[in-house]
């Protein structure tokens, strides 16, 4: 799919601010792709679709975790927000015919990040992070280290998070804790 087709498709997907927030996503993307390097074409196709799924009915999204074999039941435990990033991967591969690996990961890890994240998933789940749109101080601190240390600027967000979801006493899905320490480690 080229990106005119992907930017259409998830134009007619998405509300207007949750397709302003794709589009600055995949602003970011490139920009860090400028200092990072990684694959752009790969980077930009999964930022502009890495929302897809983000208005698809909570039931229809956890009707598919229990009927799909890729996708754990266990998610369905950790708070509907994150759901989008897995089935949406899901539904862009059968929907939209997108099989490439490198993209669909980058879409299924945006969200809670994962162990071991190459390249691609760091710098669309940053991109997801830290677009302009995001005007929290902990967005700004990260947007500040990522341009010097991508894995800093990712083993922050992900602390960010942790400590967010906690704070409300909210579920945090093991993949967030698994990335957290992946980074703290190296
Ligand atoms: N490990 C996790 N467990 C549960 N919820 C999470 C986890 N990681 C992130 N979230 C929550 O998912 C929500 C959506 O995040 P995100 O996908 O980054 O936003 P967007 O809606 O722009 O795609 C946030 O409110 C965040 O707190």
């Amino acid at each position: 799919m080229n990106e005119v087709t992907a930017f259409e498709t998830v134009q007619k997907a998405l509300k207007p601010i949750r397709y302003e927030h794709t589009v600055r996503v995949t602003e970011e993307a490139t920009r860090l792709v400028g200092i990072y390097g990684g694959n752009l074409e790969k980077i930009r196709l999964a930022a502009i679709l890495h929302d897809y799924a983000k208005h698809r009915p909570i039931i229809e999204m956890r009707r598919k975790v229990q009927t799909c074999d890729k996708l754990p039941n266990a998610m369905l435990d950790y708070g509907d927000e994150i759901l989008h990033s897995f089935v949406g991967a899901v539904f862009i591969e059968e929907e939209l015919f997108i099989t490439d690996e490198t993209i669909l990961s980058c879409i299924r890890s945006h969200t809670t990040g994962k162990v071991s994240m190459s390249l691609e998933e760091k710098i669309v789940f940053l991109a997801d992070y830290i677009e302009p749109g995001r005007t929290f101080r902990q967005a700004e601190e990260v947007r500040k280290i990522s341009d010097e240390n991508l894995d800093l600027a990712c083993l922050t967000a992900l602390g960010n998070t942790i400590q967010y979801l906690s704070n409300k006493q909210l579920p945090i899905y093991p993949d967030t804790f698994a990335a957290y320490n992946d980074f703290v480690l190296r």
